[in-house]
């Protein structure tokens, strides 16, 4: 009589975002150390969208835990133009999050950019968002000191990588992601695309899936280029790049969508940005239980060797290290001008 065959045990390490988050906190923390009174972030709530509020809410969590203020200014759609220049003139308001989507058109486009760029802690500005694009990593030039502003879940995702190791920090900065292959499922302005462009300017090659179509992001061969390129890859579907992938990203909303874990490398690394909650009604009760669902199904522990199910509480912690990065920038601004009268000639010099 043979035993019965038992599954071997799954060797995919799942990894939770808070051991990212609390690495990251504790980096804010030295960060606050340095200044005179605690951050104050302002959160402008216009839609009816509950995403946002838990994200509001989970962010006003995050910054009362953690010696940060946080103002969260629910105004109608017609008011909020108006509530961003208040906060924009207000001098004891260090950031500003303006939650997304309000009116869904180019309207939101046009509010992004009339929040003050050294307030701005989602890097939604043209100048951040050009730098980005172009792979300037500083405001000041060579003299490298201000650092530009990064999207948030962007950069939540770029935090998670590097915490896995799958940056090589032998490599130089700016060259770690080299000779990796990463596949980003989801090509919106606000993640998927810059995703997929911060990946590749780090010197990965990129497959960036939309239902669109396919596109590849790269520095060229031999990370020639000094920014990135797209190329469509015509006729080709996730079907063909996401197996030659040694990490794989989604972020698709929805229930629905599951990623085909048939499709991945052995042993590749899986990161889910999405969230979504899901009211499940028990059939006997009629409670209903909540559960975050996300783009992977159960069975991606039989293939990956790391899964990171949910990045939220990483994304939370960047925000926070954005608006002290806006606060270090401008007190580095606010001595210049002492500096150049300390030393005649180099106010001309500098103008
Ligand atoms: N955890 C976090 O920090 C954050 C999470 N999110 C979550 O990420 C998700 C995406 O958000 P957005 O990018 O703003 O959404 P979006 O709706 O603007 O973009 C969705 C993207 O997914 C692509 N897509 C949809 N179905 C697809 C399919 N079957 N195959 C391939 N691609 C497909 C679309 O073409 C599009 O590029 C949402 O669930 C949102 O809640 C968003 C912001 C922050
Ligand atoms: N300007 C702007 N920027 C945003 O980044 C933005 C926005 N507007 N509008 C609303 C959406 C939604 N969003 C979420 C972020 C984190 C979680 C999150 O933390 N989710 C948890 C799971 C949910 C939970 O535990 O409650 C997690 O990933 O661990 C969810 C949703 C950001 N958004």
């Amino acid at each position: 009589m043979s035993a019965p065959t038992e599954k071997p045990p799954s060797s995919c390490k799942v990894m939770l975002s808070k051991n990212v988050a609390n690495r990251l906190l504790a980096e804010v923390h030295e960060g606050l150390k340095t200044l005179e009174k605690p951050p104050h972030l302002v959160g402008l709530l216009a839609n009816n969208d509950p995403a946002a509020l838990t994200y509001a809410q989970m962010t006003q969590k995050t910054c009362e835990e953690n010696g940060f203020k946080y103002s969260m200014r629910e105004v109608s759609r017609d008011d909020i133009e108006e509530a961003i220049l208040a906060a924009n003139a207000d001098n004891n308001v260090d950031g500003i999050i303006v939650y997304y989507p309000i009116f869904n058109n180019r309207q939101d486009q046009y509010l992004q950019q009339i929040v003050d760029v050294t307030k701005d802690v989602e890097g939604l500005s043209h100048r951040y968002i050009f730098n980005m694009y172009q792979n300037v990593r500083f405001l000041d030039g060579e003299a490298k000191r201000q650092k530009s502003i990064l999207p948030c879940t962007p950069l939540a995702n770029i935090k998670i990588l590097e915490y896995l190791n799958i940056y090589n920090t032998i490599l130089p900065y700016g060259n770690r992601l080299f000779g990796h292959t990463i596949c980003v499922v989801n090509r919106s302005e606000v993640v998927g695309r810059p995703l997929a462009a911060l990946l590749a300017n780090d010197g990965a090659c990129v497959y960036s899936v939309d239902v669109t179509g396919v596109q590849k992001f790269t520095r060229g061969e031999g990370l020639q280029k000094k920014t990135h390129e797209i190329h469509d890859l015509e006729g080709k579907t996730i079907k063909d790049v996401a197996p030659l992938c040694d990490v794989v990203i989604t972020g698709v909303p929805g229930e629905n969508y599951k990623f085909d874990t048939s499709l991945l490398r052995d042993g590749a690394v899986c990161v889910n940005f999405s969230s979504e909650k899901v009211c499940i009604l028990s059939m006997m009760s009629w409670n209903c239980s909540l559960t975050i669902l996300q783009n992977f199904p159960w069975e991606v522990r039989d293939k990956a060797s790391l899964f990171v199910p949910s990045i939220g509480k990483v994304t939370i912690v960047v925000l926070l290290r954005n608006l002290l990065r806006l606060i270090q920038n401008k007190r580095m601004d606010d001595v210049k001008p002492a500096e150049a009268t300390e030393r005649p000639g180099t106010l001309e010099a500098a103008s």
